[in-house]
């Protein structure tokens, strides 16, 4: 049902909403799609093992690999179903995280991922876009993968967050206060990325800032307002994503961004996006990209300068580059920015999982 609003002459709030839909409470979606023991065992341990790799106490390489964005449900799964035996294959060396993202921030205005919109067609069914999301979510970890996500409403996290291991803040709201204050009380690792205009700074101070309690606007459970009380988040680092002036994969980047991390009292952790403007948002450069960061990756290791640089970041899906809304759907290939396709995928696990031994 939806609630038209807006509408007397005499009203001065609202002018500009036209209307209210409700949805179900994250409570609600929660009880109707279950986390389960099970799975929720699974997700501890997954976050447990993200945020020893951050910790410096094991040393593999953390790879967030997986769509720009999903908006079909099956191609999604299908793609979970190749990445599940590659993230067993490479256990020893790499801890595999699909990144299952709903939400996309746009530049101006576009399609806003699959929560927001699923349909595609404007027709905006939140709910569906919810119901999906998490079942998805649920079936990708029965396949035994951790999942990474974007966050971007604040309060769509109620609805998802407890099948989430790794979470990302992005590019556009780095910055954001809202955004630091949410990650303060999520309950996984997550990495702020620099500014789109390449600030790295920014994305230090999301980290501080969410290490530390906060009382903020929230909903709870049941859907209902509520003023928010979190603990803090000490599980966050920073993504080197590149930026206006270019990409910012390279050793001295890390090095200084590891440098600034230390100097603001923060453990000193760096996951390298391989995409955006580390590879001006070209999929075939993003597979020399990530081949280069390997063995940025194994140098750093071979010379002892510690585990600075923790994890790579991917987009892949099962058919290279992206297409565009409006006609038929290539099944499998990318509705936002051009993703690796898995042949390229699956040898540029292989390169990290060599230079991570
Ligand atoms: O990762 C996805 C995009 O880079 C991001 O959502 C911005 O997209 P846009 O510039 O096409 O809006
Ligand atoms: C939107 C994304 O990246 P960024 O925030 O770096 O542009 C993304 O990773 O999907």
């Amino acid at each position: 049902m939806t609630i038209t609003t807006g509408s007397t002459t005499q009203s001065t709030s609202d002018r500009r909403v036209t209307a209210f839909s409700p949805i179900p409470s994250p409570e609600a979606l929660r009880t109707e799609l279950p986390l389960t023991a099970r799975r929720a065992e699974m997700v501890q341990r997954d976050r447990e093992e993200i945020a020893a790799i951050l910790a410096g106490q094991d040393d593999r390489m953390i790879v967030v690999v997986g769509p720009c964005s999903v908006h079909d449900p099956v191609a999604a799964l299908d793609y979970a179903r190749r990445l599940a035996p590659l993230a067993k294959e490479y256990a020893d060396s790499l801890k595999i995280v699909m990144r299952v993202y709903f939400e996309k921030p746009r530049t101006t205005v576009g399609w806003k991922g699959l929560i927001n919109d699923p349909g595609m067609d404007g027709s905006f069914d939140v709910e569906r876009g919810l119901r999906t999301a998490r079942s998805l979510l649920l079936d990708v970890i029965d396949l035994g993968l951790p999942v990474g996500c974007e966050f971007l409403e604040p309060t769509s996290p109620q609805y998802i967050a407890d099948t989430v291991s790794w979470g990302a803040i992005g590019a556009r709201t780095t910055e954001s206060q809202v955004h630091r204050q949410l990650v303060s009380g999520l309950s996984m690792p997550v990495g702020f990325k620099n500014g789109t205009d390449g600030n790295i700074q920014v994305a230090i101070d999301g980290v501080k800032a969410a290490a530390s309690e906060h009382v903020f606007f929230g909903v709870d459970d049941f859907g209902r307002g509520a003023v928010v009380h979190t603990a803090g988040n000490d599980e966050c680092h920073v993504i080197l994503r590149g930026g206006t002036p270019g990409p910012n994969y390279d050793a001295q980047s890390v090095a200084d961004t590891a440098a600034k991390l230390e100097k603001a009292g923060l453990s000193p952790k760096v996951m390298v996006d391989c995409s955006h403007a580390n590879s001006g948002k070209d999929h075939e450069r993003q597979a020399e990209v990530a081949v280069e960061v390997a063995e940025a990756f194994a140098a750093n290791r071979r010379e002892g300068n510690g585990p600075v640089l923790s994890g790579v970041m991917l987009e892949s899906f099962l058919v290279a580059g992206a297409q565009s809304l409006g006609g038929e759907l290539v099944y499998g290939q990318s509705v936002t920015d051009k993703c690796m396709g898995w042949e390229a995928s699956a040898s540029v696990l292989d390169a990290l999982a060599r230079a991570a031994r």
